[in-house]
């Protein structure tokens, strides 16, 4: 009975939501006939199901880098540890092993990640696996596998178990034609990476499976991401997490982009705050499925003086890398997140003062911790 009922309710508002018209009819989103990646009219019965009240289950996809150990900390801690499960092709370090659920998962690899979300119950996916930019320029093939058609497969993934899907898109899906100062939610997106032509994809093609099946996808550009504990995974905007350690080590740094590059920037607590809140949000309260969201802004130069006020014998030094000096100069340089924070509340913490300071000490507090150890 609770069934029917749920089901009636999902009908009645699969019919009442104007962006999904289209769901009166069964769609397959392969050719092959009966396939479990069919997609039907009713795909989003599970979300529907599932209660406000109870937890999600999440998977984290491409766990292991950047972002995703962080993540996986702040969902633990609030739908319970057992709920939020890491996964990634990498063997996991043994603190990351001990600290919760840690799965193998290729996100090439279909089967796989279906039994993972079939076995698990799994009703939030958050897709992190992802080639960067820098990295994807030098292995374009890799880049177009991992980032496009591993996609497709969370896409389809999502579609069929109705899961409620983030996929982080970058400043980088966009290019120089771009307005770039600011850069609006809504302009021209002719980005010159693999990695930006992927973003753009990954952005079409998850509202046009919201609007299509009804696929509850919410996407979040971010800038570039700034981390103490966890290292970044061959991007542009990485200078801006070495400087740190670097300076911290060595009183010294070499940057690889010119001294004026400015570029959007974001502490990391802020960027997985958004990210929990941006999936949190009520769908009423998004007007659209992709949003950029920033915190601050920064050339190199004007890093390294804040980095001086706190050191101040730091000295930086110039060799610029010119496949990533072209990437930032087709970049926003600010981005503006007016929607986010119009839509559902978007409010940075961390400006460029608090960053420096927070970054320093974290990172000081480690290697004393080293030394002493
Ligand atoms: N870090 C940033 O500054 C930043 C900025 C904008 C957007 N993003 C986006 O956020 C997401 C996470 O970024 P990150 O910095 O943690 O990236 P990262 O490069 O540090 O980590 C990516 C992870 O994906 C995994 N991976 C690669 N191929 C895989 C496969 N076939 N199957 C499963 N996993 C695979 C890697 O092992 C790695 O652990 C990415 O989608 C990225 O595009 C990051
Ligand atoms: C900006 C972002 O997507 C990533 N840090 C990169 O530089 O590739």
């Amino acid at each position: 009975m609770p069934v029917i009922r749920a089901l009636t309710k999902a009908a009645k508002q699969a019919l009442l939501t104007p962006g999904c018209r289209c769901r009166t009819a069964a769609t397959s989103v392969r050719t092959i006939s009966v396939s479990p990646r069919q997609v039907t009219s009713d795909a989003s019965f599970h979300s529907v199901s599932f209660s406000e009240t109870d937890h999600p289950k999440v998977l984290i996809t491409g766990g292991l880098g950047q972002l995703g150990v962080g993540l996986a900390k702040i969902l633990r801690k609030r739908f319970g540890n057992n709920n939020v499960i890491l996964s990634d092709i990498r063997k996991p370090p043994s603190h990351v092993f001990h600290s919760g659920p840690f799965i193998y998962s290729d996100i090439l690899d279909y089967k796989n990640l279906r039994e993972i979300v079939v076995n698990n119950r799994i009703t939030w996916l958050v897709h992190y696996s992802a080639v960067l930019s820098a990295v994807g320029e030098a292995n374009v093939q890799l880049a177009r596998e991992v980032n496009i058609t591993g996609l497709h497969n969370i896409l389809d993934i999502a579609a069929e178990h109705g899961l409620r899907l983030f996929v982080p898109s970058t400043i980088g899906a966009f290019g120089p034609t771009s307005p770039r100062d600011p850069t609006p939610d809504l302009c021209v997106q002719r980005p010159r990476t693999i990695y930006g032509v992927s973003k753009v994809h990954a952005e079409l093609m998850g509202e046009y499976y919201h609007h299509r099946y009804g696929l509850d996808f919410r996407c979040l550009r971010y800038p570039g991401i700034i981390s103490a504990d966890s290292q970044p995974g061959g991007g542009t905007t990485d200078y801006a997490v070495a400087i740190f350690h670097d300076a911290s080590k060595n009183g010294k740094f070499e940057c690889n982009l010119k001294p004026g590059t400015r570029l959007p920037m974001m502490y990391i607590d802020d960027c997985l705050r958004a990210t929990l809140e941006v999936m949190e949000a009520p769908t009423e309260q998004l007007s659209m499925r992709t949003y950029n969201i920033n915190a601050m802004s920064f050339s190199p130069e004007e890093l390294a003086a804040e980095v001086k006020k706190q050191i101040p014998d730091f000295q930086i030094t110039y060799n610029i890398d010119h496949i990533r000096q072209a990437i930032a100069d087709s970049w926003p340089m600010n981005f503006d997140d007016g929607n986010a924070r119009n839509d559902w509340g978007w409010k940075h913490d961390y400006d460029l003062p608090e960053l420096v300071t927070t970054m320093l000490n974290f990172i000081g507090s480690d290697s004393r911790l080293a030394h002493a150890n």
